[in-house]
């Protein structure tokens, strides 16, 4: 009998640790494991974040995997398991992915692996900023079986309990970690062996969010780089990539009003930029972009 290979997604809202949490993953997990990303934006940062780590790694490209990817999200699974055979599959969806469609095709269609779990990382910070829960937001909190509490640095005790009770709502039986960083002992995000199963999908996902991204070769002033974090504020909700100043190379990271600045070695600045209509202000914030080149 072959055996399948467990599979385990890791989904969450826009900037709430996904990323941090695979890094953590490759850095603690002692099996090899091969990943499958899926970001929202056309330029890919989070693939440059996780590669260099001697990781096997798939990336689907721009595009929703719950909506238009489920083929090459197939293909991709097969031809990991054919050429890596890893010990575990680990899928990253975006941050606007809804994860049921992909729970179910799992569940229907892949004959390769099994679903081991579903994490879903939730950013506490953004939950008391925005204490409203939309449709993907549910969605990602029902499916999970794990759901990290992360970024519990900002936010009060009281604060936390409010969160967990609202997640609790929404889904009585994850059992949720309270998190930093996503600094979790990496044993219990596997091995969950899921049973539930998942019912068809009635999919009507219409992401709200848009993106544009922008690459330049030219060196940035850090400074004028600083102000013009602090001034994303408006329509700007996610915001992440590269950036070269004289002294060095930077990953920067904007959520949610907060940003911050990362030594990184990735070489030229490109950077994306998510929110609801971020698109009407493209024009603006790469002219201020602009304004940091040197
Ligand atoms: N203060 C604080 N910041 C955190 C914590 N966890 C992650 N971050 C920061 O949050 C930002 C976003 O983290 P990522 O891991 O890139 O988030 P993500 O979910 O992969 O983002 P998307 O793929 O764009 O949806 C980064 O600046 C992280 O350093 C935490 O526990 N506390």
């Amino acid at each position: 009998m072959q055996v399948r290979t467990p599979l385990t997604v890791i989904t969450g809202p826009l900037g709430s640790g996904k990323t941090t949490l695979l890094r953590h993953i490759l850095d603690s997990f002692p099996k090899k494991i091969a990943i499958l990303m899926n970001e929202f934006g056309e330029i890919a940062i989070d693939t440059k974040i996780i590669q260099g780590k001697n990781v096997e790694m798939a990336d689907l490209g721009g595009g929703c995997v719950c909506c238009s990817l489920l083929g090459e999200f197939e293909a991709a699974v097969n031809e990991i398991v054919d050429t890596v055979d890893p010990d575990n599959i680990v899928v990253e969806t975006t941050g606007v992915a809804e994860p049921d469609a992909l729970v179910f095709d799992i569940q229907e269609s892949l004959t390769r692996v099994r679903l081991d779990g579903v994490v879903t990382v939730i950013d506490a910070d953004a939950m008391v900023k925005y204490p409203q829960v939309g449709h993907t937001g549910r969605m990602q909190i029902e499916a999970a079986d794990t759901i990290l509490l992360n970024k519990v640095d900002l936010v009060s005790e009281t604060e936390l309990e409010g969160i967990e009770k609202k997640l609790n709502s929404f889904n009585e039986i994850a059992s949720i970690l309270r998190t930093k960083r996503c600094q979790v002992d990496v044993d219990l995000l596997f091995g969950i062996g899921r049973e539930r199963v998942q019912p068809p999908p009635h999919h009507v996902h219409q992401p709200e969010f848009e993106s544009f991204g922008y690459k330049t070769a030219a060196i940035l002033n850090s400074e004028r780089f600083e102000e013009f974090a602090n001034f994303l504020q408006t329509d700007v909700y996610r915001s992440k990539g590269f950036v070269k100043f004289s002294d060095g190379n930077y990953l920067f990271n904007f959520v949610a009003g907060r940003w911050d600045l990362e030594p990184f070695e990735q070489e030229g600045t490109e950077l994306v930029f998510i929110g609801k209509k971020v698109c009407d202000r493209q024009e603006q914030i790469i002219s201020q972009l602009k304004l940091c080149e040197q």
